[in-house]
Formats: C-alpha cells, structure tokens, sequence
C-alpha cells in the first residue's frame, strides 16, 4: 500500500511497500523507440530491488541514429530561430506537465531526497530549455565597421552556422539537469543531438524523448542510445567519423579517453569533469551562514555534485568551533527514505560507487585522518540496509598532500584543515590539478573579491554556493574540464563562425 498525501504542488509518496513494476528503457532512433540487441539491470540505489531493463545500442542502432540525425540537420537549423525555440519551449512544458513522472524515475534512478529533485533536478531540467530558448532569440551578433585605406569602410560580423551533429554524454549525480544542460543549447543553435546517459541513471532520459516524441520534434533531431562507455554506446559514439563534436560531463579520466577517441578527427570537445573544491571560512564569517552553507556544499545530494566542497580551509581563531559545529550538523542531517520530505541525505548512486567511497573512508584512517563524525555505513534494520547509504563524514588531520586531499571522492566527506594568512589560505585551496569550484566566506566584501579573484577555478561563489545564473560562464581548468558552456559560451561552443567582410 502506498500511503500519498499532496503538499504544495507535488505529491510526496512514502513508499510502505516498493513498486514492483519493472521498467523497459527503450533507445529512441529517428523518431522510433527501439529495443537493443541486448540489455542490462537497473537496480534501485535505495534498497538494491531491479527497477528497469536497459536496451543497449549496438553500433549498427549508434551508426542509424546518426545518420538519422544528419538527415534532420538542414531542416532543423534551416527553420526560423522563433519555431525552433518553440520545439525547446514545448520540451519545457513536457517536462513541467509531467514533472511527477521525471521526480519518481529520477529518484528510482539515484536515491536522491524529494526535496532536492523537486526544486533542483526537474525544475532545471525545464528551465534549461527555456532558457536557451531565450538565448537563441535575443543573442546579439558579433560585427565591426572597419576603417580602411581609402577612406571608406568595411562590415564585418561573425555568421554562426550549427556546429552539425552532436554528441551529448552525460553522468549520474544530475542526470536530468546535466543532460539538458547540453541538449538545449545543442538544438537551441541548430545542431541535432545523439544522448547518451549513463548506465546508472538512464530513466529520465528515456522520459526525455517521450515528451519529444509527444511534442512533435521532427524525427532524427533528438536521438538516443543507451549504454556503456568502452565498446559500448558512449565509444560508438565518440569514435564515430560523421559525429562533429562531443559535449561530455564526467570524469576526469573518462575525459581523457575521449579526447584520445576524437583525436584522429580534430573535433571540437566541450569537458565539464572532475572537481576538489575548496571553502575558504574566515574568522569574520557570518559564523551560522558559514555553517550552513559549508553543511550544503560538502553534503547536498550526498556530495555527488561536482561543485560539492571537499576540502575545507577554516582561519584558526574560530577552527575548532567551526569543526565541532559542521561535525554536529553532520550527525543531525536525517538519512532517510528518498520520498520522505524530511529526508536531508539519500544513499549513493549505487553500491558499486558506495564501494570506492568507502575505499576513500578506509585510505583516510590509513592516512592518519581523524575521523570527527561519520566514516562508516548507517544500519536501518530494513530494506534500505541493501542500498548504498554511507554516514555524512568529517576527517581532520591529514597532511596536504595526502591521496584524500588530492583526489576526487565524490561523496558527502570533506576535510578540515586550519590555514593562518589569507595568502596561506589561497595556497591550499590552489594546490590541486582540478580547476572547478571555491566558496569564499568572509563578511569582509573587499577581501571576498580578492580572494575570489586569486581561486585558480572556473565558479567562485562569496557567501553562498551553487548559486546559479545560467548565463555565466560554467565549467573548470586543469583536470576540471575544457570550454565554458552556458549563456553565450554555449553559443560558441555549439556554433562555428564565419567571419564575413564586406566592402563598403
Ligand atoms: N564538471 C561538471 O560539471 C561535472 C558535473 C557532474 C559530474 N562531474 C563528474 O562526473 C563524475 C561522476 O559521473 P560519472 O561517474 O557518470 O562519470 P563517468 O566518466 O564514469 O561517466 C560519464 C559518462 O561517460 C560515459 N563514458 C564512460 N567512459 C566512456 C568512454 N570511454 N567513452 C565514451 N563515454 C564514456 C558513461 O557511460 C557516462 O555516460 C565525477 O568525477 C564528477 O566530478 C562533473
Ligand atoms: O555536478 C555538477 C553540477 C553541475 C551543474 C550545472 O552544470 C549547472 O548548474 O548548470
């Protein structure tokens, strides 16, 4: 029986017994929904229970939908930029109208709190559409009058053309949002678009192409392929020599094997990757601000954002007190059933990911980490005791160049270190081969943007974090990633210009 009561605009269902409906997660080729030749297991991250079926794409249905594609893309980017910007709009409607379906396939997907999806996944997921739409519509174009020699002038301006067929990749941790991300300005700008979602997270993607297939974008102009990456769809595709550019979120290693597997094209790639974001927290802080915000960024989403800090630089003067609050704050964050509006942290994306996080927990103590709060698997004496729960934790201790304080993790964990000058401060937070994010807290306005200023990252938010104005610019240096993507970044990534001179 599922007990289901409606607050506000949603319906928060707490589920006494789990659905045993098993999805069938279909790839979408040219307007048709196709089985793959084989298929693999979706299993709930909640309590391990098989939630779908996933039909693998081979390489002929990869080779199919790009052709499909390249026969969509004159009428495509050939239509008025207003009636291409309504096929976004009415993907946003999509999303919006079936917003209840996106929340329960995204939360069976990851294990992510209703309260998070609810107001970040699927609103973004629609937002994003829109947003581009707008872009598209309003975006100025680039020209100059040029003086020349005989006294007269020439114009020139920048004439952008889709970059053609594009190949969006995207990971687990925001699947909706960060597959949008990609895909709105992709058809926004003209280009057509083969998806390919991880394997761990494919349902919202599937919903994405029935709201396409329901609104009427013509065949070919969104397609997608499930799978794998090595030998699998993800490869297919970015190997594939009539695909003319490859937009990828993941890892940082990952990024690595697809530039080698573009490389024989020269095409253009768009890198959002890996990240070890540092918060630097002065003595001046707004200390309960400070608090919260750090408790947000280290933890939201079980720290599987890739703007979540992991490295945490305190001033000493309030260092042991900032500790002992983060660490109390830490142990009160309810862990709970993913539908439970009360629930503050879900499990892991998977027990497979929950394996390498607890790889990271056991190299801390072997490191010399003080393990402050957390460190270990929570026990819920029920079905939940089979998904891929971790504890909020907190080390102190390591030294600076320990493999915890280098490397990714990618779950709800942080370090806390005290730092003395702000010039140390800076050091430490620069001291790394990522390049993404940095939170700065500090009531002192002047020093913010100084020290802002000097983080060697892409997004540097002062007193707040994952604060979003989706016309920045988005994305990181080093192993972060390659390009900024949102508002008119996007538009150069997705777009190639040709610079006309006239003669006037
Ligand atoms: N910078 C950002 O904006 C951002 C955002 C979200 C996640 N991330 C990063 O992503 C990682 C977590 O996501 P993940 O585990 O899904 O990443 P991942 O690299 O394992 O997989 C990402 C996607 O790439 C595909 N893939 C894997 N190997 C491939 C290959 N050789 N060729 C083609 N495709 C391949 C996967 O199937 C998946 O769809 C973390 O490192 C996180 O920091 C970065
Ligand atoms: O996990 C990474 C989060 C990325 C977020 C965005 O790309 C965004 O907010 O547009």
């Amino acid at each position: 029986m599922i007990r289901k009561y409606s607050t506000y605009t949603y319906l928060f269902y707490i589920p006494t017994e789990p659905s045993m409906t098993i999805r069938q997660l279909r790839n979408y080729i040219d307007g048709r929904f196709e089985d793959g030749a084989t298929t693999f297991d979706k299993h709930s991250p909640v309590d391990g229970r098989l939630i779908a079926q996933v039909h693998e794409a081979g390489r002929d249905q990869v080779d199919r939908a790009v052709a499909a594609a390249h026969r969509a893309l004159p009428a495509w980017a050939g239509l008025p930029v207003a009636a291409r910007t309504d096929h976004l709009l009415a993907l946003a409607d999509g999303i919006t109208r079936r917003f209840d379906d996106f929340l329960q396939a995204e939360i069976g997907d990851t294990g992510k709190p209703v309260g998070w999806a609810g107001k970040i996944d699927i609103p973004r997921g629609a937002a994003n559409f829109r947003v581009f739409a707008e872009l598209a519509r309003t975006l100025d174009m680039e020209s100059y009058m040029t003086d020349t020699p005989d006294g007269r002038q020439a114009l020139n301006y920048a004439y952008r053309k889709p970059l053609g067929v594009v190949g969006v990749i995207s990971p687990w941790n925001l699947p909706l949002l960060l597959l949008t991300w990609k895909v709105a300005p992709a058809l926004a700008f003209g280009n057509t678009v083969i998806m390919k979602p991880s394997e761990v997270t494919p349902s919202t993607a599937t919903l994405l192409a029935e709201v396409a297939h329901e609104a009427g974008l013509p065949a070919g102009v969104l397609n997608l392929a499930h799978g794998f990456g090595p030998d699998s769809a993800g490869e297919f595709m970015t190997t594939h020599p009539d695909i003319d550019g490859i937009t990828f979120t993941g890892e940082s290693a990952t990024g690595a094997a697809i530039m080698r597997a573009v490389a024989p094209g020269v095409k253009p790639v768009s890198f959002e990757l890996g990240g070890k974001n540092a918060a630097l927290v002065f003595a001046d802080a707004d200390f309960e601000a400070a608090v919260d915000g750090v408790t947000q960024s280290v933890f939201a989403n079980c720290g599987q954002v890739c703007l979540c800090t992991e490295r945490v630089y305190v001033e000493r003067p309030i260092y042991e007190r900032f500790v002992a609050a983060l660490a109390e704050r830490a142990r009160a964050l309810r862990i709970g059933w993913p539908m439970d509006p009360a629930t503050e942290m879900g499990p892991l994306v998977s027990r497979e990911h929950r394996e390498k996080v607890l790889s990271y927990f056991a190299l801390a103590r072997a490191e010399g980490a003080t393990v402050v709060a957390g460190g270990g698997v929570p026990v819920f004496g029920d079905a939940r005791d089979q998904g891929a729960y971790v504890e909020p934790t907190i080390w102190t201790g390591l030294a600076e160049d320990a493999r915890c304080i280098k490397e990714e993790v990618f779950g709800p964990v942080c370090h806390v270190t005290p730092f003395d000058t702000e010039d140390e401060a800076i050091r430490l937070a620069n001291d790394t081969r990522y390049g993404l994010a940095a939170a700065v807290w500090t009531q002192n306005l002047t020093r913010g943007h100084r020290v802002a200023q000097a983080m060697k990252v892409g997004l540097a938010w002062v007193n707040c974090w994952f604060l979003r104005d989706l016309r920045t610019p988005f994305g990181g240096s080093g192993l972060s990633g390659i390009g900024r993507e949102g508002g008119r970044h996007s538009l150069h990534f997705y777009t190639e210009p040709t610079n006309v001179c006239i003669k006037l």
